[in-house]
């Protein structure tokens, strides 16, 4: 038997009671991860809607009803949709989930930041964790994570998605979740062309673990906890992200190793590679701030056409030599 997750002292509350309490769900998006996400609500018995800027419905009779509404569309659409939601009219009472794994390339918000700009008055949660959507849909099982400041927000969100293939556990760090499931993103680019390249185990095994203090130093600056890139939202995804060929960020990389152009590789894949953007928008941030991140900075490189893949490695390889000790507030 499932139970909803909880400290030992307090009561386990059996999932077909938790499931009683069915929502009412608007997922935002009929991408992968929305189409996803909207089936997973729905196979717990919950009232679910799916809006997408193509289809029919308009917005704010999509929203009007909603208990929980999930946004599951892709980064460069975030603050527009944000701008459309107030419009709509939100209730205050409406929990907003963000499920989208990116940042913002006018302001670097992360898209909880977005929503919390634009509705301070409603509760915000992330959801974010090794979630390969194509494993989800084959329903294989997963565990994410939601994490809020809310933390009445977040359970109820963890009882309405929880299932006996989807265990979801609560985090108090919305900010770290979401930068685990981003910064990812772009350390898979650098494992596909790892792997196209054929490099081997011990450079995959170097790239994905000196990944870690970068993506940490990253979240330190922006506000996170550093526990929370250990978890599901951060070492679990970059392990999902970085497995092969069904992450479309990985795929990125891999194709830029083979010698394809980037406008190709995205155009074969035909749906979001997040990495892309936040490489550009995590540089930004990264030379403005002063923020030592050597493997974005060369994925970065890589896909501006400023250098080539072999160049990339030798760059990350011939760097001054230090101590492995993670200072996180290193400077170089
Ligand atoms: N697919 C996965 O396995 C997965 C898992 C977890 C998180 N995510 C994250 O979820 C987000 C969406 O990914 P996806 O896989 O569904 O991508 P997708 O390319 O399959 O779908 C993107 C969706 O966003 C919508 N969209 C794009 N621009 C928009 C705009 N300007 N306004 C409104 N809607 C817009 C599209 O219409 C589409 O519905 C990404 O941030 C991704 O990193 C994806
Ligand atoms: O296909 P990707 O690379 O966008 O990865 C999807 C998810 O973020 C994995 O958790």
């Amino acid at each position: 038997m499932v139970t909803s997750s909880a400290p030992s002292e307090t009561p386990i509350i059996p999932l077909s009671e938790a499931l009683k309490q069915m929502a009412r769900v608007t997922v935002l998006g009929a991408g992968a991860w929305g189409t996803a996400l909207a089936r997973l609500a729905l196979s717990n018995g919950n009232q679910v809607q799916i809006w997408s800027r193509r289809g029919p419905s308009d917005l704010k009779s999509a929203v009007a009803d909603a208990d929980i509404v999930v946004s599951a569309i892709s980064m460069k659409g975030v603050s527009a949709l944000a701008s459309q939601l107030q419009t709509a009219a939100l209730k205050t009472s409406t929990i907003l989930v963000t499920a989208t794994k990116g940042l913002d390339p006018e302001t670097t918000r992360t898209p909880s930041k977005i929503f919390r700009d634009t509705f301070p008055d409603n509760p915000i949660v992330v959801l974010s964790g090794p979630n390969l959507s194509k494993e989800i849909e084959a329903q294989l099982p997963a565990a994410t994570v939601v994490a809020s400041t809310d933390v009445d927000a977040a359970a109820r969100v963890q009882q309405v998605y929880s299932s006996e293939m989807f265990r979801i556990y609560t985090s108090p760090d919305p900010v770290g979740a979401e930068l685990g499931g981003t910064l990812k993103n772009v350390i898979a680019i650098a494992v596909g062309v790892c792997d196209g390249l054929k490099l081997g185990s011990n450079a995959k095994a170097a790239l994905i673990t000196r990944a870690i203090p970068e993506m940490l130093r990253v979240g330190v600056h922006m506000g996170a906890q550093v526990e929370t890139f250990y978890g599901l939202s951060g070492l679990g995804d970059l392990l999902a992200t970085c497995d092969g060929t069904l992450s479309r960020n990985y795929r990125v990389g891999y194709g830029l190793a083979q010698g394809k152009k980037l406008d190709d590789i995205l155009a074969e894949l035909g749906s979001t590679a997040e990495g892309v953007n936040t490489a550009h928008v995590l540089i930004d941030m990264a030379n403005r701030d002063g923020i030592p991140v050597p493997i974005a900075r060369q994925v970065h490189r890589l896909l501006r056409g400023v250098i080539t893949p072999q160049e990339a490695v030798g760059n990350l390889m011939e760097r001054q030599l230090k101590p492995e000790a993670c200072d996180l507030r290193a400077k170089n």
